[in-house]
């Protein structure tokens, strides 16, 4: 028995899902979680909001916010187009791990890149050492009382441009309360509220998708 519930549901998607199929990944984790370990996974129902306001942004460079074990950029990574590319920020080293065995086993590793460190220290260096000029895609979903300061740092490091679509997991916690004020008051942003549940749950949840206006 593995000793962490992530090493677990890697253990479960290695045993039972087909390798080198992200949908096979993404359905056993899904089963995993639902039938065994709850775990934070966006989940299948806020999964497909993700992937349609992902494919109606069609974009080349897309940041995600909290990699955890992987699902969402598993999520992300299979519907970018061949030269597409997601990077992706995971401060906790074995989640990292956890993601980098799943990424690869679901068989998208050349479309994602995981960068393990926090969102602060890493952002500021994403044009100097990651060659960034702009993203056209943000999910954020690592933590909530994290979301406002890391916005305004992405904003400040002008890796946003205008039309850049930042989707925001979990937005019906209170910890993100002050990143949703923002976003709809600071006159930079078109936002939309996409009412939904917890991932396996029946709790209210929901997604903010809020694009940015301002020329950079
Ligand atoms: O920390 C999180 N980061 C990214 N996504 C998360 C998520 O989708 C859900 C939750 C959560 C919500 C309610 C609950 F009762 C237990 C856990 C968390 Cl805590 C996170
Ligand atoms: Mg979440």
């Amino acid at each position: 028995m593995a000793e962490t519930r992530e090493q677990r549901i890697l253990e479960f998607v290695l045993q039972n899902a087909v390798r080198g199929n992200p949908q096979s990944v993404l359905d056993h984790i899904d089963k995993y979680c639902r039938e065994k370990e709850w775990a934070m996974n966006v989940g299948d129902e806020k999964g497909l909001i993700l992937d349609n306001v992902l494919q109606e942004t069609n974009p080349s460079m897309v940041l995600e916010l909290g990699t955890y074990c992987g699902y969402s950029a598993i999520r992300i990574a299979r519907l970018l187009k061949p030269e597409a590319l997601l990077l992706t920020i995971e401060m906790n080293p074995a989640h990292a791990d956890v993601a980098r065995q799943m990424i690869e086993f679901a068989g998208v590793k050349d479309k994602v890149k995981i960068l393990q460190n926090s969102t602060e220290h890493i952002i500021p260096k994403l044009k100097a050492e990651h060659g960034v000029e702009h993203f056209d895609f943000v999910f954020i979903d690592h933590f909530g009382n994290r979301y406002l300061s890391d916005t305004k740092l992405l904003e400040e490091c002008c890796v946003l441009r205008k039309g850049t679509v930042l989707l925001a997991d979990n937005v019906s916690f209170p910890n993100s309360a002050d990143f949703l004020e923002y976003i709809r008051t600071s006159g930079h942003y078109d936002c939309t509220n996409y009412p939904a549940h917890l991932e396996y749950s029946d709790k209210p949840d929901a997604m903010e998708r809020a694009v940015y206006r301002r020329q950079r």
